[in-house]
């Protein structure tokens, strides 16, 4: 079998997978969903000069001094008229300037006296916020291509979106096989386990801005594991388990009957050298990732996420940092190593420490960790306090 780089495979497998159609949804819905247009200003914000202080907007050419009272600018409201020399006017936090005033003098470090205040020396532009600090009208706010986060969600909002377009979302579809494997609460026979891959597969695609669907985990038949993935209504099937070489991984014979045409047929990666990608005769999409949880797990963060993020039309980068080892490491064999790794973060940076057990099979390892170390194909030994780079988890915190 064809062995590629993690690179090579990555870039293989998402050459497959292209931004699904836009749609238009409401803003408040759209967390997480990638832009299929721009955001643009069609108004600029603030859209009038205002007060960033509650207190007395001013001409500073009058400052210091005492000065008459003439009105009040509030927020949402604004003051009718100009003001003239040796005029003040009340004005709150948010509220437009009135005409002729040029400075906002804080009410604590001013005296009223029933129709006067007295302000201290004030400068053009003091506590005042400029028509378009934010932003102008016709600005882009937001390209296409961008994943709303909380934030950006408040820039779209604050430019008075109340729709935008986005791609929609992948269906994937996770089969996981095996004799072995059970879902509770079935009750496992003496030589069964419980899944624990597919379960958490669902729930990081739909992280990734996937619609994902569990299909009932297949025993070793061949037939059953062919019908399951033919019956898949999805853009990209994912299965977990059965992608190795033994009598009874059946997931690459079940592939070929319908007509798999391999992208990837496995990766110098470790764990997860099984993992395969193809495009099915239908032009559905099948990733086949390894049984071992730890295999899977780092398969979805190295190439299902750079996937779903493709048929989002997002751009992919992984959230890479640089750390130091915290213990040594031996020399590196010709696969590159994902290593499960707990993270400190130090004054001066951060250290990764590996776990000491990086069997694939062990799901408590990767509970723990909160970032992968990444070993190059054949990087030779390294000492403690050699910079590493690590892919970053997004833990719960
Ligand atoms: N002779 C060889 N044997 C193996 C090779 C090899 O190259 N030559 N590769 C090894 C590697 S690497 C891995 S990883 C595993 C992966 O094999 P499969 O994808 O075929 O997975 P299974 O054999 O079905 O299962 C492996 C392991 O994982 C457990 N498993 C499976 N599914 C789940 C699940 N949904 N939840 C929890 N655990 C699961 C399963 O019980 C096995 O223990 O193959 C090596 N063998
Ligand atoms: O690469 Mo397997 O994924 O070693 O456990």
């Amino acid at each position: 079998m064809k062995l590629l780089s993690v690179e090579a495979a990555r870039t293989a497998m998402v050459a497959e997978a292209s931004a699904l159609p836009a749609q238009t949804i409401p803003l408040q819905t759209a967390n997480g969903r990638v832009l299929a247009q721009d955001v643009a200003a069609d108004r600029a914000q603030p859209p009038f000069t205002n007060s960033a202080m509650d207190g007395w907007a001013v001409r500073a050419a009058d400052t210091p001094g005492a000065l008459a009272i003439v009105g009040e600018s509030a927020a949402g409201h604004g003051y009718e008229g100009a003001l003239a020399p040796g005029q003040a006017i009340r004005i709150f936090t948010g509220a437009a300037l009135p005409d002729g005033a040029d400075s906002v003098v804080i009410q604590e470090n001013a005296a009223r006296d029933a129709d006067e205040v007295t302000v201290p020396a004030a400068a053009p532009g003091d506590n005042i916020r400029d028509a378009g600090k934010d932003f102008r009208a016709g600005d882009v706010l937001l390209t296409k291509g961008t994943r709303i986060d909380p934030w950006r969600l408040s820039l779209a909002a604050s430019a008075g979106c109340a729709e935008v377009s986005v791609h929609a979302k992948p269906r994937i579809a996770i089969l996981s096989t095996g004799e072995e494997i059970v879902e509770a609460p079935a009750v496992p026979g003496p030589f069964q386990i419980y899944d624990s891959g597919s379960p958490a597969l669902k729930v990081m695609c739909e992280a990734w801005g996937a619609e994902a669907t569990k299909l009932s985990g297949v025993r070793d038949q061949l037939d059953a594991v062919i019908a399951a993935m033919r019956g898949a209504e999805a853009d990209l099937i994912v299965t977990v388990g059965g992608a190795s070489v033994g009598d009874h991984d059946l997931v690459r014979t079940a592939a070929e009957a319908l007509g798999i045409r391999y992208r990837v047929e496995s990766v110098a990666i470790r764990p997860g050298k099984p993992t395969f990608f193809g495009v099915l005769a239908d032009g559905r999409r099948l990733l086949g990732l390894p049984g071992n949880p730890a295999s899977a797990f780092v398969c979805a963060e190295l190439f299902l996420k750079p996937l779903i993020a493709a048929y989002c039309g997002a751009a992919h980068a992984p959230r890479m940092a640089t750390a130091r080892l915290a213990a040594p490491l031996a020399a590196n064999g010709p696969r590159e190593h994902w290593m499960r790794a707990k993270l400190t973060y130090k004054e001066g940076g951060i250290t990764a420490q590996p776990y000491r057990d990086q069997d694939s099979s062990l799901v408590s390892v990767f509970a723990a960790a909160d970032a992968l170390l990444r070993r190059p194909p054949s990087a030779s030994a390294s000492a403690a306090g050699d910079l590493v780079e690590v892919l970053l988890l997004d833990r719960a915190g």
